[in-house]
């Protein structure tokens, strides 16, 4: 399977982002992706003074642009997020779209950014975010897919309960910053694709430097192996890579962790469904 990652200029006028990302899934497209994911605030700048004021009900016009962008292009689309508004609560959320156009699943960042790392960056995201409380996945013909949301990649549990569930490939559209992006972004993603023996996929905005929220770009594709088989720097781009789940299987078997764990000593536990 193609998969093509989208590390869009997002700029403050909404209109724009969705033109520019309708032009870039659709050229993903005619390149041969079957499975696009457009970054974190793909149309809206990421802050929290900004989420309130760029919120939109699902559906609405944003969900509606997406929608349309997976059917015409015949694409499986990960529509990497932008803040919703329900029930007077925001989130911030990613819709996936099936080649019909139809959602077939709905991710609520889980995990909200809130740091405090003394003179680089301070960021709550909790001050107008509320978390969201389920596990999202979705089934293409290639294999399952598993959907987290920037913060979520730094929590394992959430990634061995992706593999649990059988997903081959999770993406994570994200926007890691000029202080963690060098630090944890590649680190991060490397290290739940070897645990885990699988793809991971992140999808960044592209740099922008006059932004008060400056993203480190670097979207990325890793192996099971935990190998980096396709990466970019941060300009606005297209990012390519095959994921083939016969070498998930291959992994799993040279090295089989999975069938070693110790379950008389520990087990991975979780409550929802
Ligand atoms: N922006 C995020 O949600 C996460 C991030 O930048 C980090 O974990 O670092």
């Amino acid at each position: 399977m193609k998969i093509a990652l989208v590390q869009l200029a997002v700029s403050a006028t909404k209109a724009d982002n969705l033109n520019r990302a309708t032009q870039l899934v659709s050229r993903a497209a005619k390149e041969g992706a079957k499975l696009v994911s457009l970054p974190e605030c793909f149309n809206s700048p990421y802050g929290t003074s900004y989420f309130p004021e760029y919120a939109e009900k699902i559906p609405g016009a944003s969900f509606d642009s997406l929608s349309s962008m997976a059917k015409e292009n015949q694409v499986y689309l990960i529509g990497g997020s932008f803040p919703e508004e329900d029930n007077g609560k925001l989130f911030n959320t990613c819709c996936v779209f099936n080649p019909k156009g139809e959602m077939i699943a709905k991710h609520r960042k889980i995990h909200l950014f809130d740091i405090d790392v003394p003179g680089k960056i301070r960021f709550q995201e909790s001050e107008t975010l509320s978390p969201g409380n389920s596990f999202t996945t979705f089934d293409t013909p290639y294999c399952k897919v598993g959907v987290g949301i920037c913060y979520d990649i730094r929590f394992p549990e959430l990634a061995q309960v992706y593999a649990k569930l059988n997903c081959k490939l999770l993406v994570y559209p994200g926007a890691f910053n000029m202080t963690t992006g060098p630090a944890h972004w590649e680190l991060l993603q490397r290290g739940r694709a070897l645990d885990n023996q699988l793809y991971v996929a992140t999808v960044s905005p592209a740099r922008d430097t006059g932004a008060k929220y400056v993203a480190w770009g670097h979207s990325t594709v890793v192996n099971p192996w935990g190998e980096v088989i396709a990466t970019t720097e941060h300009q606005e781009t297209i990012l390519y890579a095959d994921i083939d789940p016969a070498y998930v299987e291959e992994v799993r078997e040279q090295i089989p962790t999975r069938k070693q764990k110790r379950d008389d000593m520990y087990t991975l536990d979780w409550k929802k469904s």
